[in-house]
């Protein structure tokens, strides 16, 4: 039976993003070529520390002493496949939590085969935008390269089935963001359609919500909490920018500026 879920409380968001500010975490970030500085840039107005670790033979030793990791698989190659397994190995077996972010997985042979067998290595988290969670969960979507054509609430039923047989939280973005765990989940609305027309605003939210995942707490709430502060932060950025251009930087501005009770 479908139910519709309910919106995030302010109040659970203002707490998830106190404890991230008293605790900022160290994240090693194993992403795409394209969004490489965005992602970095979008930690530090936080207030955490990214670190990209790239080298097989250094991931794994990194992912270790990292508090989270994030897993993009957008520009995915072999040798960059070789060092996230790696790092996955390394992180699970010292307890450190991993966010998979399944760019264009659907189409593509090799990264959806990739992320596939990703999805066995217990993930704490994935985040992805509409096509990327119904092509991940089996089911037909509609990508347009890296970017959705379907739904996001469409896509919510495949999302707690991806959650269920994966054990991780899911997270579906677009016009509105839907997370779950399977048996519970949070709807965080907000954002602007601006954010579709800068590139890496999902793979940053990605390394957001692996920074959230880092720290102790209700993972379910820290997802979404992740997706309110990027959603927010973009209507913020957008109510002072003229374009994309702009757009980033406005937006940097109102995620370092933001505070806890913008979330209340
Ligand atoms: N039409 C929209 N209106 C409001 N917010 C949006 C819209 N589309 C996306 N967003 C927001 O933009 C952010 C990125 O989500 P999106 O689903 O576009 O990720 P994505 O497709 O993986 O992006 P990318 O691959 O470019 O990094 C989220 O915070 C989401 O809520
Ligand atoms: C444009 C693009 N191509 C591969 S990864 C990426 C970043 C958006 O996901
Ligand atoms: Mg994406």
């Amino acid at each position: 039976m479908f139910t519709r879920p309910d919106v995030l409380p302010g109040t659970c968001a203002a707490a998830c993003f106190n404890q991230f500010k008293r605790h900022p975490p160290l994240i090693h970030c194993l992403t795409n070529e394209v969004v490489q500085e965005l992602t970095a840039n979008v930690l530090l107005a936080l207030g955490a520390s990214p670190a990209m670790v790239v080298e097989p033979a250094e991931a794994a030793q990194f992912s270790r002493l990292a508090d989270g990791m994030l897993i993009n698989i957008g520009t995915l190659h072999s040798a960059r496949a070789e060092s996230m397994l790696a790092a996955i190995e390394a992180a699970n077996q010292a307890g450190k939590p991993w966010v998979l972010d399944p760019v264009a997985v659907g189409g593509l042979v090799y990264r959806t085969a990739f992320a596939q067998r990703l999805l066995m290595m217990r993930p704490a988290a994935i985040r992805g935008n509409a096509s990327e969670i119904m092509a991940l969960s089996g089911l037909p979507a509609s990508g347009r390269g890296v970017d959705s054509n379907d739904d996001s609430l469409a896509a919510l039923p495949a999302a707690r089935e991806l959650a269920r047989s994966s054990g991780a939280i899911v997270a579906v973005t677009g016009v509105v963001d839907y997370i779950t765990d399977g048996e519970r989940d949070w709807v965080v609305t907000g954002g602007d359609i601006l954010m579709t027309r800068v590139v890496g605003t999902g793979c940053a939210l990605s390394a957001v919500v692996a920074a959230f995942c880092s720290l102790p707490g209700e993972r379910l709430d820290q997802v979404a909490t992740a997706c309110r502060v990027m959603s927010l932060c973009g209507e913020k950025a957008v109510a002072r920018c003229s374009g994309p251009g702009s757009f980033t930087s406005a937006f940097l501005d109102a995620l370092y500026q933001l505070k806890a009770e913008d979330l209340q």
